[in-house]
Parts: structure tokens; C-alpha cells; sequence
């Protein structure tokens, strides 16, 4: 994944970066071609035991050789400005810099880091941990070829991968499949409510809206259908979806304006972040 004899940094090893390390070690990278950096101790030590990578809580801790082909900044946006002056030092020209960062635009890591320098932006998802992550990805004009195909090596390792010119798309990138995993899990826990509403046991509501949308994923992966079709599929004319569906579909107050109210919200404080 890395060339021989190249170090990948991973600044954060936190779910996401613990997820992303999950996948590349699946998928061929050395352990010993890891370094995290993890101020939490216990996660820190997990991270160790685990996946048998070099862990130290800070930059200062990090052994001097070795020239990192990649650079992968998984901290919080809010923590990068404290996080980011410590590697100053030890990017090269063709050292990958990674970051993951909701809201940080590529702009802010050139003032940071120092130019000229290969920057790539992704944003993925939790579904990493599990390889079925989707990732976008965009790049600066200095990113090279071989910087731009390590990015996409490393987030392909992961789940799809998906690449726009334009950055300022990343707001809503972030805001549908990057948070979108939530609004999954919440789809399940308001269908188990609604069957504990229904008069079903607690248990048994949770397990049928967890199983459902995990069989309706499974099928929207493996069919050639459109997810409208699937819909309606399940619809029989005249039958009890159509009813819930009246509910669901209803143009001023059904699920679409909902959604699209809820990832306005979420774009906006990606661009506050910035
Ligand atoms: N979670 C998600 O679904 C997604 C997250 N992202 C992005 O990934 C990044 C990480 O998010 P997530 O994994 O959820 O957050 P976490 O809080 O789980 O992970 C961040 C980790 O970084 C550690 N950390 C804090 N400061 C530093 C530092 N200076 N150097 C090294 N590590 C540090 C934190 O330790 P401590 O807890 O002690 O502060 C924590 O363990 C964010 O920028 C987020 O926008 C992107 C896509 C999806
Ligand atoms: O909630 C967040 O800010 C991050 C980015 C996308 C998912 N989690």
C-alpha cells in the first residue's frame, strides 16, 4: 500500500481513524510502517494491543527516522489548530497529507503545513470499520499523481470511493454520507419506537427495525432496481404500506423536507468549521 520503507502518520486514532486503520491493515499495510499519535491513554493502549502499531500520546514522542509517504489528520476540526504545528517538520513535498476533517478546507492545511504540498480531503464514513465506508475525495493542484493514488489506495481500502474538482461540494458531501450512518441508526430507533407504540415488546421492536434496515440495505446493495422500484415492491396497491407511506410521502411534512432540512443543518456547520 505504502512504498517500502515509507511511514504512515495517523494524528488522531480516535473511531474514525481506528476504522480507517482497521481496512488498511486488512488490506496489506505493515504494522510496523504505523505510527499513531493518541493522547488518550486507553485508547492509545487498544490501539497497541490490537493492531500491534506503534502508539505515543505526542509528537514529541515520535521516533526520528523514517519519511512518512502519508500523513492522515483524524482529530476533531476544533482540535487542528493545536494538533497541526507539530508536523511542520516532517512533511516532504511527497508526503501525502490526508485529512479527514469535517469543515477544513485543503486551503487551511497548505497555511498550516507550509507549501508546496500534496493535500487530499476526504470525507468518509463509520461503515469503514466494516469496509462498506463510502469516501469523496478532492484534491490541490500540487497534489501529485502518486499522492493521489496513495489517497485513493487508502480510502478504497475502506468502502467506494468517489472524486469532485469542486471543494465546496464537501459541505454537503459531509452532511449526506458522512454523517448519514446517524440518520440510519435513528431511522431504526424510531421505527422500534413506533413498533413499541404499536403495543410490540421493546426487544422484539428493536430487533425487526434493526433487522429490517439491515435487510433492506443488503438489497438496495445487491439489486439492480432503483430504491423507488424497491419501494414499490413492497407497496401493494390498496394494501398497509401504501397507508404509511401517505404519511411518509406527504409533501409539506413527509420525510423529504425533513431530510433536506436536516442536511442543510449539517452543511452549514460544516462551513462553520472551515
Ligand atoms: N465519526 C465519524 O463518523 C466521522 C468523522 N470524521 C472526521 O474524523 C475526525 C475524527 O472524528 P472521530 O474519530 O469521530 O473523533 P474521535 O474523538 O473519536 O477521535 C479523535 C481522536 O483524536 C484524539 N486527539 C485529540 N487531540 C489530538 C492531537 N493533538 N493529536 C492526536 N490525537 C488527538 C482524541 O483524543 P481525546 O479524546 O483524548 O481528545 C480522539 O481519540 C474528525 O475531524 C471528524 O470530522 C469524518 C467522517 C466521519
Ligand atoms: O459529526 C461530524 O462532525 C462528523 C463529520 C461527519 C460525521 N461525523
Amino acid at each position: 500500500m505504502l512504498e517500502a520503507g515509507r511511514l504512515l502518520l495517523l494524528v488522531g486514532g480516535g473511531k474514525m481513524g481506528e476504522a480507517l486503520l482497521v481496512g488498511w491493515l486488512r488490506h496489506g499495510l505493515a504494522p510496523e510502517a504505523v505510527l499513531v499519535v493518541e493522547p488518550d491513554a486507553a485508547r492509545r493502549q487498544a490501539l497497541a494491543t490490537t493492531h500491534a502499531v506503534r502508539a505515543v500520546a505526542a509528537p514529541e514522542e515520535l521516533p526520528e527516522a523514517g519519511t512518512l509517504g502519508a500523513l492522515v489528520l483524524a482529530v476533531k476540526p476544533q482540535m487542528m489548530d493545536r494538533a497541526l504545528p507539530a508536523y511542520v517538520g516532517r512533511v516532504a513535498p511527497d508526503t501525502l497529507v490526508l485529512s479527514i476533517a469535517a469543515g477544513k478546507p485543503i486551503a487551511y492545511f497548505e497555511r498550516m503545513l507550509g507549501q508546496p504540498l500534496g493535500v487530499v480531503r476526504a470525507m468518509p464514513n463509520t461503515p469503514a470499520a466494516v469496509g462498506r465506508g463510502v469516501t469523496v475525495l478532492c484534491a490541490n493542484a500540487a497534489a501529485r499523481k502518486e499522492q493521489r493514488a496513495l489517497a485513493e489506495r487508502l480510502m478504497a481500502a475502506v468502502g467506494a470511493t468517489y472524486w469532485i474538482e469542486d471543494e465546496e461540494l464537501m459541505h454537503a458531501v459531509t452532511a449526506v454520507s458522512g454523517g448519514g450512518p446517524a440518520y440510519v441508526f435513528h431511522l431504526i430507533e424510531a421505527l422500534a419506537a413506533a413498533g413499541t407504540a404499536a403495543g410490540l415488546p421493546e426487544a422484539l421492536a428493536m430487533a425487526l427495525a434493526r433487522g429490517t434496515v439491515v435487510g433492506a440495505g443488503e438489497l438496495a446493495r445487491l439489486s439492480d432496481e432503483s430504491a423507488a422500484q424497491l419501494r414499490i415492491n413492497v407497496t401493494s396497491p390498496g394494501g398497509t404500506t401504501a397507508e404509511a407511506l401517505k404519511v411518509l410521502m406527504a409533501e409539506d411534512r413527509g420525510l423529504i423536507p425533513l431530510m433536506v432540512e436536516a442536511v442543510a443543518a449539517a452543511a452549514r456547520r460544516s462551513r462553520e468549521l472551515a
